[in-house]
């Protein structure tokens, strides 16, 4: 972590308007050579604009973008060499195959990974000689992410690849950006599901109103949030049980808030362990029968409630 040279990608004070819209107002970050690094944010947020103008789309009305050292407008082609985006998946050729597609793609750069490399990475082997209009939707995005690769980048870009797939074909797009990152390349991904960049993240950034809110590592990230946790546990003697259970929650020095209803005990505290060696020590001695305990794990959806104020939403 850490030295300049490291950075693969520079974006310093970037500001887009569109009217009276600003929907990037100063987002700066830096991504280093072989991580995959996460842009999330509610809708509207300013992803998709950041993403076109580090991709050489739109024009930022102020602010840096710097690629492996080089800037757009001075080493435009050099560039183009250098980095992989994502085509959507209404730019492939619906008639030709998934071969075909990949040889058209490859004809337009000098340094080619191997054709054969990619197919067998993003998994396409027995569906190589079907034409794309017969693909399913995650092959598809498999083909859209083989083409991004064809120049071998240092440095690649995924604008929502699994938006709209069912969890396998999700779980498919996973496996090859690990690959990706065996491979040391960089990831610049932007997803919809939280879970998604929880997995696959080295570090997430929280955009908001077109202004980066937070950037670190998912368990850095939850490990910002208030370290109390949820306790929940229900009781075989019903709510008696519960409710006696209740008044020995509420002694303890660690548990923060504790509600009931009916059987079910919800206990909010700092230290879980000290908690529950507390509550059972108390229920052993009363005979009183615990049916199910759980602790729930902050998760990468609450960070972004946190951060942002607003709902998360597949
Ligand atoms: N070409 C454009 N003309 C006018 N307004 C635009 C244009 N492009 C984006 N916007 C506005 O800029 C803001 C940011 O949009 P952007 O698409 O970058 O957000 P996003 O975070 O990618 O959203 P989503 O998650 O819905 O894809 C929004 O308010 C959007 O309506």
């Amino acid at each position: 972590m850490g030295t300049k040279s490291d950075y693969v990608l520079e974006v310093t004070d970037l500001h887009k308007s569109f009217g009276t819209v600003k929907a990037v107002d100063g987002i700066g970050f830096a991504a280093e050579r072989g991580e995959v690094f996460t842009i999330i944010g509610p809708n509207g947020a300013g992803k998709t604009t950041t993403l076109e103008m580090i991709e050489g789309l739109q024009k930022p009305d102020r602010g840096s973008i710097s690629i492996l050292g080089m800037e757009w407008g001075k080493d435009t082609e050099a560039i183009k060499m250098k980095i992989g985006v994502q085509p959507q998946s209404s730019a492939l050729f619906d008639l030709l195959t998934v071969e075909e597609n990949l040889d058209v793609f490859a004809s337009f750069y000098e340094k080619r990974r191997p054709i054969e490399d990619i197919i067998e990475m993003v998994n396409l082997s027995e569906h190589r000689g079907k034409r794309v209009k017969t693909l399913s939707g995650g092959q598809k995005q498999r083909l859209a992410i083989g083409l991004s690769m064809i120049n071998d980048p240092e440095l690649i870009f995924l604008d929502e690849p699994t938006t709209g797939l069912d969890p396998q074909a999700r779980r498919n797009i996973w496996d090859i950006v690990r690959k990706l990152k065996s491979l040391g390349k960089t990831t610049i991904l932007t997803t919809h599901y939280m879970e998604e960049a929880e997995q696959l993240s080295d570090r997430v950034c929280i955009v908001d109103q077109g202004k980066v809110i937070a950037i670190d590592s998912p368990r850095a990230l939850i490990g910002r949030l208030t370290r109390e946790r949820e306790v929940r546990l229900t009781f075989a003697g019903g709510a008696g049980a519960a409710a006696a259970a209740e008044g020995a929650a509420r002694m303890g020095a660690a548990a923060v808030r504790v509600e009931r209803e009916q059987d079910r005990l919800t206990i909010w505290t700092a230290n879980p362990e000290e908690t529950l060696y507390a509550l059972f020590r108390y229920t052993h001695e009363e005979g009183l029968a615990v049916e199910q305990v759980s602790i729930r794990e902050m998760s990468l959806e609450d960070v972004f409630i946190a951060f942002t104020g607003k709902e998360w939403r597949d």
